[in-house]
């Protein structure tokens, strides 16, 4: 049977920071570390072995997938990277302190930038020290100067349709390291959630969330690995 694994990234330093990070590429902290290696345990534990993964070209997501992967002995199975699983972009407010940036701007305002699903936040200024135009692993790539979550939906969903679903079609066991909005995105179209609803939906790092297909490729329920 296809099955998929979802897991965000362990926690990592700007989590630890409550900073905005979207696209900068920040490291795991050694909570994350420990949250990645745990993931892979359980995955060994419950006997749940990935036979193909996923993950964005971001750090924390590829570090959490190695330590992940090694801690059930797969860290040989084949892997692809693309940065369309990528966190949403944050625009102007990477790099910013969300309680800070509340007392700012105000809780409201705040939690309409992180959780509304079409208002993007403002887009970040070129030439700053967070644009990333420079940035080698980003070249041809129309990098955003920001992301709603409904813009994120527009890169991560063609690529889920594209290239992992055929791949789990074919019967395989896929991981996807990846991140808490490119995985709400993932979520809200196997699950079948609203937009209003969707809003509500977070995403624990650390933890695998795992889909079972059937034959018609139809996700089953949507659980924690934990709870199995
Ligand atoms: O990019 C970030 O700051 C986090 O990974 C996700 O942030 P959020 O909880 O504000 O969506």
């Amino acid at each position: 049977m296809p099955t998929l694994i979802l897991v965000r990234h362990g926690q990592s330093q700007w989590n630890l920071e409550n900073r905005f990070t979207g696209w900068w590429d920040v490291d795991l902290t050694e909570q994350g570390v420990a949250e990645a290696i745990a993931a892979g345990a359980l995955l060994a534990e419950k006997g749940l072995l990935p036979t193909r993964s996923y993950t964005s070209v971001q750090l924390r997501a590829i570090k959490t997938l190695h330590l992940a992967l090694e801690a059930c002995g797969r860290l040989w199975i084949p892997e692809t990277k693309d940065w369309r699983l990528n966190e949403r972009h944050y625009g102007g407010l990477t790099g910013l302190n969300k309680a800070e940036t509340a007392e700012k701007h105000g809780d409201e305002q705040v939690l309409i930038w992180r959780r509304s699903f079409d208002v993007p936040p403002p887009p970040l200024e070129a030439g700053g020290q967070f644009d990333l135009s420079g940035d080698f692993r980003y070249a041809g790539i129309d990098i955003p100067a920001t992301e709603s979550l409904k813009l994120t939906i527009e890169r991560v969903l063609p690529y889920w349709q594209e290239e992992i679903l055929p791949v789990l079609a074919s019967g395989e066991t896929v991981l996807v390291s990846a991140h808490g909005n490119s995985l709400r995105a993932l979520v809200k179209h196997l699950s079948g959630i609203s937009d209003d609803e969707i809003t509500g939906l977070e995403i624990p790092t650390g933890q695998p969330i795992v889909y079972d297909f059937d034959d018609a490729m139809q996700p089953g329920e949507r659980h924690y690995l934990k709870d199995r």
